[in-house]
Protein backbone atom coordinates (compact mmCIF):
# COMPACT_ATOMS: atom_id res chain seq x y z
CA UNK A 1 0.00 0.00 0.00
CA UNK A 2 1.04 3.50 -0.69
CA UNK A 3 1.39 5.50 2.69
CA UNK A 4 2.24 9.11 3.19
CA UNK A 5 3.19 10.27 6.76
CA UNK A 6 2.78 13.63 6.93
CA UNK A 7 4.76 15.21 10.14
CA UNK A 8 8.21 14.01 10.92
CA UNK A 9 7.72 14.02 14.76
CA UNK A 10 8.64 11.23 17.10
CA UNK A 11 5.04 9.31 16.84
CA UNK A 12 5.22 9.82 12.71
CA UNK A 13 8.80 8.80 12.30
CA UNK A 14 8.26 6.13 14.74
CA UNK A 15 5.26 4.56 12.67
CA UNK A 16 7.15 5.06 9.38
CA UNK A 17 10.05 3.39 10.65
CA UNK A 18 7.56 0.49 11.31
CA UNK A 19 5.99 0.12 8.21
CA UNK A 20 8.44 0.97 6.01
CA UNK A 21 9.82 -2.81 5.23
CA UNK A 22 5.94 -3.77 4.60
CA UNK A 23 4.56 -0.63 2.06
CA UNK A 24 5.98 2.04 0.00
CA UNK A 25 6.35 4.59 2.50
CA UNK A 26 6.91 8.26 2.52
CA UNK A 27 7.46 10.58 5.06
CA UNK A 28 6.96 14.01 5.41
CA UNK A 29 7.72 17.48 6.95
CA UNK A 30 7.54 20.50 6.22
CA UNK A 31 11.21 21.82 7.17
CA UNK A 32 13.43 21.35 4.46
CA UNK A 33 16.12 21.61 6.20
CA UNK A 34 15.30 18.58 8.89
CA UNK A 35 14.16 16.75 5.29
CA UNK A 36 17.93 17.21 4.17
CA UNK A 37 19.56 16.28 7.54
CA UNK A 38 17.39 12.96 7.49
CA UNK A 39 18.16 12.40 3.68
CA UNK A 40 21.70 12.47 4.47
CA UNK A 41 22.18 10.49 8.37
CA UNK A 42 19.22 8.36 7.82
CA UNK A 43 18.26 9.53 11.31
CA UNK A 44 15.68 11.60 12.65
CA UNK A 45 18.14 13.22 15.42
CA UNK A 46 15.91 16.31 16.34
CA UNK A 47 12.44 14.04 17.01
CA UNK A 48 13.23 10.38 17.32
CA UNK A 49 17.53 10.14 17.97
CA UNK A 50 18.83 6.84 17.49
CA UNK A 51 16.41 4.88 15.14
CA UNK A 52 17.58 4.34 12.00
CA UNK A 53 15.77 5.37 9.22
CA UNK A 54 15.02 2.21 6.18
CA UNK A 55 16.98 2.76 2.71
CA UNK A 56 13.22 2.14 1.23
CA UNK A 57 11.63 5.05 3.11
CA UNK A 58 11.28 7.82 1.16
CA UNK A 59 11.73 11.17 2.73
CA UNK A 60 9.92 14.83 1.25
CA UNK A 61 9.70 17.96 2.12
CA UNK A 62 7.14 19.27 -0.98
CA UNK A 63 3.29 18.30 0.42
CA UNK A 64 2.11 17.97 -3.12
CA UNK A 65 4.66 14.65 -3.48
CA UNK A 66 3.79 13.63 -0.13
CA UNK A 67 -0.24 13.62 -1.60
CA UNK A 68 0.19 12.56 -4.51
CA UNK A 69 2.38 9.57 -3.57
CA UNK A 70 -0.53 8.79 -1.57
CA UNK A 71 -3.67 9.32 -3.90
CA UNK A 72 -4.71 5.98 -3.93
CA UNK A 73 -3.46 4.73 -0.71
CA UNK A 74 -3.47 5.86 2.88
CA UNK A 75 -2.99 9.88 4.01
CA UNK A 76 -1.56 9.47 7.94
CA UNK A 77 -1.61 13.35 9.28
CA UNK A 78 1.38 12.93 12.23
CA UNK A 79 1.06 16.86 13.50
CA UNK A 80 0.01 17.75 17.12
CA UNK A 81 -3.60 18.65 17.18
CA UNK A 82 -3.08 22.50 16.75
CA UNK A 83 -2.19 21.89 12.96
CA UNK A 84 -4.92 19.12 12.22
CA UNK A 85 -6.78 21.18 11.35
CA UNK A 86 -4.63 23.48 8.36
CA UNK A 87 -3.72 19.44 7.15
CA UNK A 88 -7.52 18.52 6.51
CA UNK A 89 -8.04 21.71 4.14
CA UNK A 90 -5.16 20.66 2.09
CA UNK A 91 -6.47 17.00 1.32
CA UNK A 92 -6.98 15.59 -2.16
CA UNK A 93 -10.53 15.53 -2.85
CA UNK A 94 -11.97 12.25 -0.78
CA UNK A 95 -8.55 11.21 0.18
CA UNK A 96 -8.80 8.26 2.92
CA UNK A 97 -7.09 10.04 5.76
CA UNK A 98 -6.19 9.17 9.21
CA UNK A 99 -4.40 11.05 11.97
CA UNK A 100 -2.72 10.10 15.35
CA UNK A 101 -3.78 13.41 17.11
CA UNK A 102 -4.67 13.18 20.43
CA UNK A 103 -6.45 15.94 21.75
CA UNK A 104 -8.96 18.65 21.47
CA UNK A 105 -8.27 21.92 19.30
CA UNK A 106 -7.27 25.29 21.45
CA UNK A 107 -10.03 27.88 20.98
CA UNK A 108 -12.60 25.42 19.33
CA UNK A 109 -12.69 22.92 21.75
CA UNK A 110 -13.55 20.23 19.05
CA UNK A 111 -12.25 17.03 18.30
CA UNK A 112 -10.38 15.88 15.07
CA UNK A 113 -13.54 14.25 13.54
CA UNK A 114 -15.76 17.30 14.48
CA UNK A 115 -12.71 19.50 12.63
CA UNK A 116 -13.04 16.70 9.73
CA UNK A 117 -16.49 17.03 9.26
CA UNK A 118 -16.63 20.88 9.74
CA UNK A 119 -13.78 21.58 7.06
CA UNK A 120 -13.91 18.75 5.09
CA UNK A 121 -16.86 16.25 4.82
CA UNK A 122 -15.97 14.95 1.87
CA UNK A 123 -13.05 13.53 2.93
CA UNK A 124 -12.90 9.01 4.53
CA UNK A 125 -11.38 9.75 8.14
CA UNK A 126 -10.23 8.06 11.16
CA UNK A 127 -7.98 7.61 14.21
CA UNK A 128 -5.30 5.73 15.13
CA UNK A 129 -4.96 5.94 18.73
CA UNK A 130 -3.71 3.74 21.60
CA UNK A 131 -0.85 3.03 24.14
CA UNK A 132 2.17 4.01 22.21
CA UNK A 133 5.33 5.41 23.04
CA UNK A 134 7.33 6.20 20.03
CA UNK A 135 10.51 5.05 21.04
CA UNK A 136 9.14 1.33 21.84
CA UNK A 137 7.31 1.55 19.11
CA UNK A 138 10.80 2.30 16.78
CA UNK A 139 12.82 0.35 18.65
CA UNK A 140 10.21 -3.17 17.61
CA UNK A 141 8.71 -3.59 21.14
CA UNK A 142 5.39 -4.76 21.06
CA UNK A 143 2.56 -2.41 21.12
CA UNK A 144 -1.26 -2.44 20.62
CA UNK A 145 -3.12 -0.09 19.11
CA UNK A 146 -6.39 0.82 17.69
CA UNK A 147 -7.60 1.64 14.48
CA UNK A 148 -10.99 3.98 14.39
CA UNK A 149 -13.62 5.05 12.26
CA UNK A 150 -17.23 4.94 11.20
CA UNK A 151 -16.07 3.58 8.34
CA UNK A 152 -15.19 0.46 8.49
CA UNK A 153 -13.49 -0.39 4.92
CA UNK A 154 -11.24 2.53 6.42
CA UNK A 155 -10.38 1.18 9.73
CA UNK A 156 -9.81 -2.25 8.34
CA UNK A 157 -6.89 -0.13 5.70
CA UNK A 158 -5.52 1.68 9.08
CA UNK A 159 -5.44 -2.17 10.33
CA UNK A 160 -3.89 -3.31 7.29
CA UNK A 161 -1.03 -0.44 6.98
CA UNK A 162 0.33 -1.28 10.61
CA UNK A 163 -0.80 -4.51 12.03
CA UNK A 164 2.57 -6.64 11.98
CA UNK A 165 4.33 -8.76 14.37
CA UNK A 166 5.57 -6.22 16.52
CA UNK A 167 2.53 -3.82 16.24
CA UNK A 168 -0.47 -5.40 16.92
CA UNK A 169 -3.42 -3.22 15.45
CA UNK A 170 -7.43 -3.66 16.61
CA UNK A 171 -10.36 -2.20 14.89
CA UNK A 172 -12.72 -0.02 16.24
CA UNK A 173 -15.88 2.15 15.38
CA UNK A 174 -16.66 4.39 18.29
CA UNK A 175 -14.14 7.40 17.14
CA UNK A 176 -15.60 9.93 19.35
CA UNK A 177 -14.86 7.69 22.68
CA UNK A 178 -11.47 7.19 20.93
CA UNK A 179 -10.14 10.65 20.76
CA UNK A 180 -12.02 11.57 23.61
CA UNK A 181 -9.99 8.93 25.60
CA UNK A 182 -6.60 9.77 24.08
CA UNK A 183 -7.49 13.48 24.95
CA UNK A 184 -8.53 13.41 28.32
CA UNK A 185 -5.67 10.78 29.16
CA UNK A 186 -3.09 13.56 28.48
CA UNK A 187 -4.69 15.97 31.46
CA UNK A 188 -4.79 13.06 33.89
CA UNK A 189 -1.14 12.27 33.22
CA UNK A 190 0.13 15.99 33.90
CA UNK A 191 -2.13 15.31 37.20
CA UNK A 192 -0.26 11.99 38.23
CA UNK A 193 2.69 13.91 36.96
CA UNK A 194 1.99 16.84 39.49
CA UNK A 195 1.01 13.86 42.67
CA UNK A 196 4.29 11.82 42.10
CA UNK A 197 6.28 14.89 41.49
CA UNK A 198 5.23 15.69 44.86
CA UNK A 199 6.16 12.72 46.58
CA UNK A 200 9.83 12.46 44.73
CA UNK A 201 10.29 15.83 46.20
CA UNK A 202 9.32 15.19 49.91
CA UNK A 203 11.08 12.07 49.72
CA UNK A 204 13.91 13.64 47.89
CA UNK A 205 13.86 16.54 51.18
CA UNK A 206 13.61 13.70 53.79
CA UNK A 207 10.22 14.12 54.72
CA UNK A 208 7.90 11.97 52.67
CA UNK A 209 5.26 12.93 55.60
CA UNK A 210 1.88 13.56 54.04
CA UNK A 211 2.79 13.16 50.01
CA UNK A 212 0.39 11.64 47.60
CA UNK A 213 1.91 7.83 47.64
CA UNK A 214 0.87 5.35 45.57
CA UNK A 215 -2.74 5.53 47.14
CA UNK A 216 -3.22 8.64 45.58
CA UNK A 217 -1.54 7.53 41.94
CA UNK A 218 -4.35 4.47 41.87
CA UNK A 219 -7.19 6.63 42.54
CA UNK A 220 -6.07 9.73 40.29
CA UNK A 221 -6.24 6.87 37.62
CA UNK A 222 -9.31 5.38 38.51
CA UNK A 223 -10.74 8.52 38.98
CA UNK A 224 -9.46 10.24 35.96
CA UNK A 225 -10.99 6.90 34.45
CA UNK A 226 -14.65 8.19 36.00
CA UNK A 227 -14.10 11.64 34.50
CA UNK A 228 -13.34 10.72 31.00
CA UNK A 229 -15.78 8.12 31.29
CA UNK A 230 -18.43 10.71 31.88
CA UNK A 231 -17.41 13.23 29.53
CA UNK A 232 -16.95 10.75 26.58
CA UNK A 233 -20.83 9.53 27.34
CA UNK A 234 -21.82 13.21 27.21
CA UNK A 235 -20.80 13.32 23.61
CA UNK A 236 -21.73 10.57 22.45
CA UNK A 237 -19.04 7.38 23.03
CA UNK A 238 -19.85 4.29 23.88
CA UNK A 239 -18.69 3.03 27.94
CA UNK A 240 -16.65 0.37 26.31
CA UNK A 241 -14.47 2.22 24.16
CA UNK A 242 -13.04 3.56 27.78
CA UNK A 243 -12.12 0.20 29.06
CA UNK A 244 -10.15 -0.60 25.94
CA UNK A 245 -6.93 0.32 24.58
CA UNK A 246 -7.36 4.26 23.64
CA UNK A 247 -9.42 4.98 27.32
CA UNK A 248 -7.68 2.34 30.59
CA UNK A 249 -4.68 1.19 27.88
CA UNK A 250 -3.35 4.76 27.49
CA UNK A 251 -4.15 6.06 30.70
CA UNK A 252 -2.32 3.69 32.65
CA UNK A 253 0.54 4.20 30.07
CA UNK A 254 0.72 7.90 30.03
CA UNK A 255 0.23 8.35 34.09
CA UNK A 256 2.76 5.77 34.94
CA UNK A 257 5.22 5.92 32.29
CA UNK A 258 8.45 8.37 32.33
CA UNK A 259 8.79 8.43 28.84
CA UNK A 260 5.44 9.96 28.66
CA UNK A 261 5.57 14.36 28.01
CA UNK A 262 2.28 15.36 29.58
CA UNK A 263 3.79 12.97 32.89
CA UNK A 264 6.76 15.05 32.50
CA UNK A 265 5.22 17.94 32.49
CA UNK A 266 2.98 16.98 35.75
CA UNK A 267 6.46 15.85 37.42
CA UNK A 268 8.38 19.83 36.91
CA UNK A 269 5.50 21.28 37.77
CA UNK A 270 5.80 19.64 41.05
CA UNK A 271 9.56 20.66 41.50
CA UNK A 272 8.10 24.59 40.83
CA UNK A 273 9.30 24.77 37.26
CA UNK A 274 7.47 27.62 35.33
CA UNK A 275 5.06 25.88 32.60
CA UNK A 276 6.78 28.10 29.76
CA UNK A 277 10.86 26.73 30.95
CA UNK A 278 9.17 23.51 30.96
CA UNK A 279 7.69 23.44 27.70
CA UNK A 280 10.69 24.91 26.72
CA UNK A 281 13.00 21.95 28.37
CA UNK A 282 10.36 18.95 26.46
CA UNK A 283 11.38 20.05 23.18
CA UNK A 284 8.21 18.30 22.41
CA UNK A 285 4.36 18.52 22.36
CA UNK A 286 2.43 18.03 25.28
CA UNK A 287 -0.54 17.74 24.08
CA UNK A 288 -2.66 18.07 27.89
CA UNK A 289 -1.57 21.51 28.28
CA UNK A 290 -3.34 23.01 25.74
CA UNK A 291 -6.49 20.35 25.66
CA UNK A 292 -6.98 21.18 29.41
CA UNK A 293 -8.66 23.94 29.04
CA UNK A 294 -10.77 22.95 25.83
CA UNK A 295 -11.85 19.25 28.07
CA UNK A 296 -12.94 21.87 31.06
CA UNK A 297 -14.96 23.98 28.95
CA UNK A 298 -16.60 21.01 26.78
CA UNK A 299 -17.09 19.63 30.18
CA UNK A 300 -19.34 22.67 31.58
CA UNK A 301 -20.50 23.29 28.31
CA UNK A 302 -22.54 19.53 28.84
CA UNK A 303 -23.08 19.82 33.04
CA UNK A 304 -20.10 17.48 33.49
CA UNK A 305 -18.27 17.15 36.59
CA UNK A 306 -14.22 17.05 35.63
CA UNK A 307 -12.79 17.78 39.19
CA UNK A 308 -9.51 16.52 38.49
CA UNK A 309 -9.06 18.54 35.13
CA UNK A 310 -10.30 21.41 36.94
CA UNK A 311 -7.24 21.37 39.55
CA UNK A 312 -4.59 20.81 36.71
CA UNK A 313 -6.25 23.96 34.61
CA UNK A 314 -5.73 25.62 37.79
CA UNK A 315 -2.31 24.53 38.11
CA UNK A 316 -1.13 25.12 34.56
CA UNK A 317 -2.97 28.37 35.21
CA UNK A 318 -0.86 29.26 38.19
CA UNK A 319 -4.10 29.96 40.10
CA UNK A 320 -3.51 26.82 42.52
CA UNK A 321 0.13 25.58 43.34
CA UNK A 322 0.30 21.85 42.58
CA UNK A 323 0.00 20.99 46.49
CA UNK A 324 -3.04 23.26 46.55
CA UNK A 325 -4.10 21.12 43.64
CA UNK A 326 -3.79 17.63 45.59
CA UNK A 327 -5.29 18.93 48.60
CA UNK A 328 -8.56 20.75 46.72
CA UNK A 329 -8.95 17.09 45.68
CA UNK A 330 -8.71 15.26 48.76
CA UNK A 331 -11.01 18.30 50.25
CA UNK A 332 -13.62 17.47 48.09
CA UNK A 333 -16.99 16.20 50.05
CA UNK A 334 -18.46 12.67 50.56
CA UNK A 335 -19.94 11.15 47.29
CA UNK A 336 -21.14 7.99 46.05
CA UNK A 337 -18.62 5.95 43.96
CA UNK A 338 -20.77 5.71 40.69
N1 LIG B 1 5.29 10.64 20.71
C1 LIG B 1 4.45 9.65 20.97
O1 LIG B 1 4.87 8.67 21.58
C2 LIG B 1 3.02 9.72 20.51
C3 LIG B 1 2.28 8.54 20.52
C4 LIG B 1 0.96 8.56 20.13
C5 LIG B 1 0.38 9.76 19.73
N2 LIG B 1 1.10 10.89 19.72
C6 LIG B 1 0.44 12.12 19.26
O2 LIG B 1 0.93 12.42 17.96
C7 LIG B 1 0.96 13.85 17.77
C8 LIG B 1 2.36 14.25 17.35
O3 LIG B 1 3.22 13.89 18.42
P1 LIG B 1 4.79 13.78 18.27
O4 LIG B 1 5.28 13.04 19.43
O5 LIG B 1 5.17 13.29 16.93
O6 LIG B 1 5.20 15.33 18.42
P2 LIG B 1 6.63 15.98 18.29
O7 LIG B 1 6.62 17.19 19.15
O8 LIG B 1 7.70 14.97 18.47
O9 LIG B 1 6.69 16.44 16.74
C9 LIG B 1 5.70 17.25 16.17
C10 LIG B 1 5.99 17.36 14.67
O10 LIG B 1 4.94 18.08 14.03
C11 LIG B 1 5.53 19.10 13.24
N3 LIG B 1 4.59 20.21 13.11
C12 LIG B 1 4.19 21.06 14.09
N4 LIG B 1 3.31 21.94 13.59
C13 LIG B 1 3.17 21.64 12.27
C14 LIG B 1 2.42 22.20 11.22
N5 LIG B 1 1.66 23.27 11.40
N6 LIG B 1 2.51 21.64 9.99
C15 LIG B 1 3.30 20.57 9.79
N7 LIG B 1 4.04 19.99 10.75
C16 LIG B 1 3.97 20.53 11.99
C17 LIG B 1 6.82 19.48 13.95
O11 LIG B 1 7.72 20.12 13.07
C18 LIG B 1 7.29 18.10 14.39
O12 LIG B 1 7.97 17.47 13.35
C19 LIG B 1 0.53 14.47 19.09
O13 LIG B 1 -0.83 14.82 19.02
C20 LIG B 1 0.72 13.34 20.11
O14 LIG B 1 -0.19 13.42 21.19
C21 LIG B 1 2.42 10.90 20.09
O1 LIG C 1 4.38 11.51 25.57
P1 LIG C 1 2.90 11.75 25.67
O2 LIG C 1 2.47 12.11 27.04
O3 LIG C 1 2.44 12.69 24.60
O4 LIG C 1 2.19 10.34 25.34
C1 LIG C 1 2.54 9.66 24.18
C2 LIG C 1 1.44 8.71 23.74
O5 LIG C 1 0.23 9.39 23.56
C3 LIG C 1 1.26 7.56 24.67
O6 LIG C 1 0.30 6.67 24.12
Amino acid sequence: MKISILGAGAWGTALAVQAAARHELLLWARDEAQVRDMQSSRFNERYLPGAALPASLRLESRLDQALAHARDGLIIIATPMAALRGMLQQMPAGARVMWLCKGFEAGTGLLGHEIAREVRPDLRVGILSGPSFAQEVAAGQPTALVSASEDAELAQLGVQAFHGERLRVYSASDPVGVEVGGAVKNVMAIAVGIADGLRQRAEAAGEPGLAPGLNARAALITRGLAEMLRLGLALGARTETFMGLSGMGDLVLTATGDLSRNRRVGLLLAQDLALPDILQQLGHVAEGVYSAPTVLARARAKGVDMPITEAVVAVLDGRLSPRAGVDLLMGRQARAEH
